[in-house]
């Protein structure tokens, strides 16, 4: 289906959204009236620049407060109207979209409504103008798309339609089914955006907190489903009022919007109501568990030494780059002192997935516009499918030591080091990735669609300087979960300017493993002792096992699938290790404890009291 987008979604100067919404792909804009106001250019050159960049003027809006109003401010109105039809004719905008008025000045009189709309319409055709009525959640009087559609059925002119806009029919709770009672031929146009769940007042949610679909928590394929099946063939159309995406770099948010377009067709298309133009990306190849996590170092030197008290044991390098291969038993973990990021690490820069096809994961990756990376391999190396994440993280398609394809690990070649004793670990359990903030909502899209993983719910972890935001994504299966978080950088000296990414290891026995690492120094993270108590008083795990946990300094949580012990070692450069063990079913990262590792990672270094 065509696709389009109103300017008002992204940032910047009117120019700049067109050029950005062109190289997005969209067919069409729809010219939000204020960025017109803003733009020195002339309505006839918004026109030919976006004649040139390939994108039809959809809609031109909003036009406020017209309906239903006594008669001096009704001749007002249409003179106001007259203005703005000279204007579209300017602009080659032959749709006008009129909202639900607001002003104290309506009335509650539906015949009113329909005379007044039929009056302006019969004025529109005479430019060859359509008008599409839609209907705000906030309306004075009209405020849902059925009454919205029987003012418009009542009127009965052929250039009078409605407009439907998702947000204000699912943040009300309207049934979209009633949808299918309007003629596709009366649907004039169609916008979409979604929203997190808010319980706020709905003009806020809708002017701050749109979102594009997939990010939110509105089920935009059943509602375009709905519209599809009254035979409606115009464009998808965003239309996202958001405080984030106003200051983010125009480009990215219109890749960012055309990838949940891509994505919603795509869910429309496997429902009963798709329809033959849909598009159908390849399917995504879902992960079935981390190959890799690497370390961008400036030096092995401070990982190595964590590393073997760890279990870990060196057991390659490369022979052609600064990379080294740590393992024990499914964990495995690359240092490389040779990447871009290296000098400013410990970082983590990479992840490896395991998958079953890897040419068709960058298929599917690239098809939601992923950027590929270029394979800058020797010949006869593995080779390496990748593709870079919203953050910069590279993600390698891998299959490890598999007979159908050729595995990384044959390219680490070089001396092992000594076996270390082994610690029980036995696989990365998670990784927890830094997003920029302007960026979050687009990443846990970007995992959603590209991957097919799932997000949890978005979660708010209180740090001592600011707040941490924080959203899991994972397989079904749990074999690859990966925590998006952002920091609210505080502006306390205390708070760190770059917030911290983490690995976190699955253990068989975190009791063995905190064992290891305490007696080995002062390698992990002090728990207080208030944690332990307060732990005392919500749990009851017995007097042995409480005290082994206040000992080893492990951490605790429960949910109703199982429970959840884990422990945290101090942080090199922007990196920590976390250690988890699962027992039974538990679903997931211990974000209770987090306020209390933050707390703990964050706290100033103590100042002694001699000295
Ligand atoms: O917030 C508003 O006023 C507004 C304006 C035009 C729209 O199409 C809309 O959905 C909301
Ligand atoms: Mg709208």
């Amino acid at each position: 289906m065509r696709k389009s987008i109103a300017t008002v979604s992204l940032s910047g100067p009117l120019a700049g959204k067109l050029t950005a919404i062109a190289e997005a792909g969209f067919d069409g804009v729809e010219i939000f009236e204020n960025d017109l106001l803003s733009s020195p250019l002339a309505p006839e050159e918004i026109r030919r620049r976006a004649a040139d960049l390939g994108l039809s003027i959809e809609l031109f809006q909003p036009f406020r407060d017209f309906e239903a109003v006594p008669p001096g401010i009704l001749a007002a109105n249409l003179r106001r109207a007259e203005h703005k039809f000279a204007l579209m004719e300017r602009l080659g905008a032959s749709r006008l979209l009129v909202c639900s008025s607001v002003s104290p000045d309506t009335v509650a009189d539906d015949a009113l409504a329909a005379e007044h709309l039929r009056l302006l319409a019969d004025r529109a055709a005479a430019h060859g103008i359509r008008i599409a009525y839609e209907a705000l959640a906030w309306g004075r009087h009209v405020d849902d798309f059925e009454h919205a559609w029987r003012i418009v059925e009542m009127a009965d002119h052929p250039y009078l339609g409605t407009c439907l806009d998702s947000f204000h029919i699912l943040s009300r709770g309207s049934d979209p089914r009633g949808i299918e009672e309007i003629p596709a031929e009366k649907i004039f146009f169609l916008q979409l955006a979604d929203a997190p769940p808010l319980t706020m007042d709905v003009l806020q949610w809708s002017r701050h907190y749109r979102c594009f679909p997939g990010q939110g928590g509105f089920d935009l394929a059943g509602l375009v489903g709905h519209v599809l099946r009254t035979g409606y063939a115009g464009p998808l159309s965003l239309e996202v009022f958001n405080d984030v995406f106003r200051q983010a770099d125009a480009g990215r948010t219109a890749r960012d919007a055309m990838r949940s377009l891509i994505a919603l067709e795509e869910s429309v298309a496997q429902s009963p109501a798709g329809a033959a133009e849909l598009t159908r990306p390849p399917r995504p190849v879902v992960p079935t568990g981390f190959a890799f996590a690497e370390l961008a170092t400036p030096d092995t030197g401070r990982l190595s030494g964590l590393l073997t008290t760890l279990g870990f044991t060196r057991t390659g390098g490369h022979p052609t780059k600064p990379v080294e291969l740590w393992a024990q038993d499914g964990a495995r973990i690359l240092l490389n002192t040779g990447s871009a990021q290296s000098a400013a690490g410990p970082a983590l820069s990479a992840i490896g997935l395991e998958t079953p096809d890897p040419a068709g994961a960058v298929e599917r990756a690239e098809s939601l516009l992923a950027p590929v990376l270029p394979r800058s391999r020797a010949p006869h190396e593995a080779p390496l499918d990748a593709v870079a994440a919203p953050d910069g993280t590279e993600l390698f398609f891998c299959r490890t030591a598999r007979p159908d394809h050729p595995s990384w690990t044959d390219d680490f070649t070089g001396v092992p080091g000594d076996l270390a004793e082994a610690a029980g670990i036995t696989h990365i359990d998670h990784v927890a990735l830094t997003q920029p903030w302007h960026y979050f909502d687009e990443a846990s899209l970007f995992y959603r669609s590209v991957l097919g993983l799932r997000p949890d719910e978005s979660l708010e972890l209180a740090d001592p300087y600011g707040l941490l935001r924080s959203r899991a994504v994972a397989t079904t299966d749990g074999t690859v979960r990966m925590a998006l978080n952002v920091a609210y950088v505080g502006a306390h000296p205390g708070a760190p300017d770059t917030p911290w990414q983490h690995v976190a290891l699955g253990s068989r026995d975190i009791v063995a493993t905190a064992r290891r690492l305490n007696a080995a120094g002062d390698l992990l993270l002090a728990i207080p002792d208030n944690y332990y108590d307060d732990l005392e008083a919500r749990h009851d795990l017995g007097v042995e096992r409480h005290r082994t946990l206040r000992e080893l300094g492990l951490l605790y949580d429960r949910d109703p699938y199982g429970e959840f012990l884990h422990l945290y070692t101090r942080t090199t450069g922007r990196v920590f290790f976390e250690v988890v063990q699962r027992i039974g079913g538990y679903r997931g990262y211990g974000a209770g404890n987090a306020p209390i590792r933050l707390a703990v990672q964050h706290a100033p270094p103590a100042v002694s009291a001699r000295s």
